[in-house]
């Protein structure tokens, strides 16, 4: 990107930060070959997300659904005599409501898009009474639709203040978009993960991520190395896509694991993934920003869902990939392997120095900081 365009793109800008972008391979999804790009600085994640979607072939690769493209915007209303009644009216008006929301976006009721419905929330608040919050549904289509729905959202808050007999406050999209949710499935045979006992303890594994936030919290990190990877690239919004993530996987009121990890009947490993997924193919960065219009038509995708469903599948293929090495080898012989070039730069190798000194670091089984500097300076003495 020029300085130009990046002077465009954000405030006072004094430079750009370049992450090195990946692209994963092997992937099938709903049996199409798709190349995916990934934007990270973490060794392995490619690589990891490879391997899985290599031994997810066998069963047909990985299959992927999406729910419609729903955002949801927010409106607080403040000052309410009459919860119940305020919301019998907000409900009564709702197409005037829709109506009114539809006219702040022509352009996307034209492509098929628009307000769909509203919902009526009253929840109790915690200094007592409670609080009003009208949920404004809206398809987006191919957008993220941040700004489409927090548009219509500060449009038609005077007029829900007013039917409701109060005064509106916050106008803004949720990030818990759990009505445009998106999920992937993989099978993979015992004998690629390397026999059953592994499997068994993948699944123990998986489990603990289900009942401990602490363990959760790493589980799902891993499922996001792939999925904010996947998003970046593209040039959407990793921090929205990311609140949803972990706000969805907080939905039963603890934080747990987004994937699911079984057995079939033949014994195969069955692992699921399901979660919000506000990815666009217009607005934001994804339209202006030429590497992410790049990113995007490596992928070949035609819709945003579309787009949602590879990230899923990548993120899903990750997961695998971290728990298969934690429960069979342990993470740090592949990462670090990988990782040793980064060890053996901070050591201070030289660009003709860093593949021998990270080849050695590797078959020295210790990659550190102070064995890379030993090596390099080995190496400059028998110079
Ligand atoms: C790293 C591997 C893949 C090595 O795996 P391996 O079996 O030792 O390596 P391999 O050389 O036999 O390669 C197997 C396949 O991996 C891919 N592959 C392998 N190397 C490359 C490479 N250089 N470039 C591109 N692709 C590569 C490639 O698909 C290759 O198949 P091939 O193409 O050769 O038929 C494996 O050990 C692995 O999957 N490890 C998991 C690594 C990982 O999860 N890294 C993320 C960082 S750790 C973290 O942040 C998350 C965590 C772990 O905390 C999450 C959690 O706790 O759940
Ligand atoms: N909490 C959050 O996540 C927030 C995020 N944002 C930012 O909002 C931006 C995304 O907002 P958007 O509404 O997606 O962007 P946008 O407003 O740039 O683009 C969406 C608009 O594009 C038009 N459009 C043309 N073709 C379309 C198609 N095929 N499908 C859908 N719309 C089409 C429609 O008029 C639609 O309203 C991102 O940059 C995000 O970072 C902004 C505020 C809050």
């Amino acid at each position: 990107m020029s300085e130009e365009q990046a002077d465009r793109m954000i405030e006072n800008v004094i430079g750009q930060i370049g992450i090195p972008v990946g692209v994963a391979t092997n992937f099938v999804v709903n049996g199409r070959e798709v190349l995916v790009p990934m934007a990270t600085e973490e060794p392995s994640v490619v690589a990891a997300a490879s391997n899985i979607a290599r031994m997810a072939r066998e069963l047909g690769g990985i299959t992927t659904t999406t729910s419609e493209p729903l955002m949801q915007a927010q409106i607080q209303l403040l000052d309410i005599a009459d919860p119940h009644g305020a919301r019998a009216r907000l409900i009564e008006s709702a197409d005037e409501i829709l109506a009114l929301a539809n006219a702040q976006d022509p352009k996307l009721v034209e492509i098929g898009g628009g307000a769909r419905d509203i919902r009526v929330r009253i929840l109790p608040r915690s200094e007592g009474g409670s609080h009003v919050v009208v949920h404004l549904i809206v398809d987006v289509a191919d957008a993220m639709g941040a700004n489409a729905v927090n548009t219509m959202a500060e449009a038609v808050a005077p007029r829900l203040a007013e039917l409701a007999g109060g005064r509106p406050l916050l106008r803004i999209l949720t990030n818990l978009a759990d009505l445009r949710l998106v999920r992937a499935r993989l099978a993979i045979p015992p004998g690629a993960l390397g026999g059953g006992q592994v499997v068994d303890d993948m699944l123990a594994g998986a489990m603990l991520a289900v009942d401990d936030p602490y363990r959760a919290a790493t589980h799902n990190k891993g499922i996001m190395n792939g999925i904010s990877a996947v998003v970046l690239a593209t040039g959407n919004d990793t921090r929205a896509v990311e609140a949803g993530a972990h706000s969805y996987a907080a939905r039963d009121g603890q934080y747990r694991a987004l994937s699911r990890f079984e057995r079939d009947e033949s014994g195969s490993l069955v692992a699921t993934l399901e979660l919000p997924m506000a990815v666009g193919l217009v607005g934001g960065a994804t339209k202006t920003h030429p590497a992410a219009r790049a990113a995007v038509e490596i992928t070949e995708v035609k819709s945003a869902a579309e787009l949602g469903e590879i990230v899923c599948a990548v993120g899903l293929a990750q997961n695998v990939a971290a728990v298969r090495a934690l429960a069979a080898e342990g993470i740090q012989r592949g990462h670090m392997g990988l990782h040793a070039r980064n060890v053996a730069i901070g050591a201070g190798a030289t660009a003709s120095e860093v593949d021998a000194v990270a080849s050695a670091l590797v078959a020295d089984g210790r990659v550190r900081a102070d064995i890379a500097e030993g090596i390099i300076g080995e190496l400059r003495a028998e110079r």
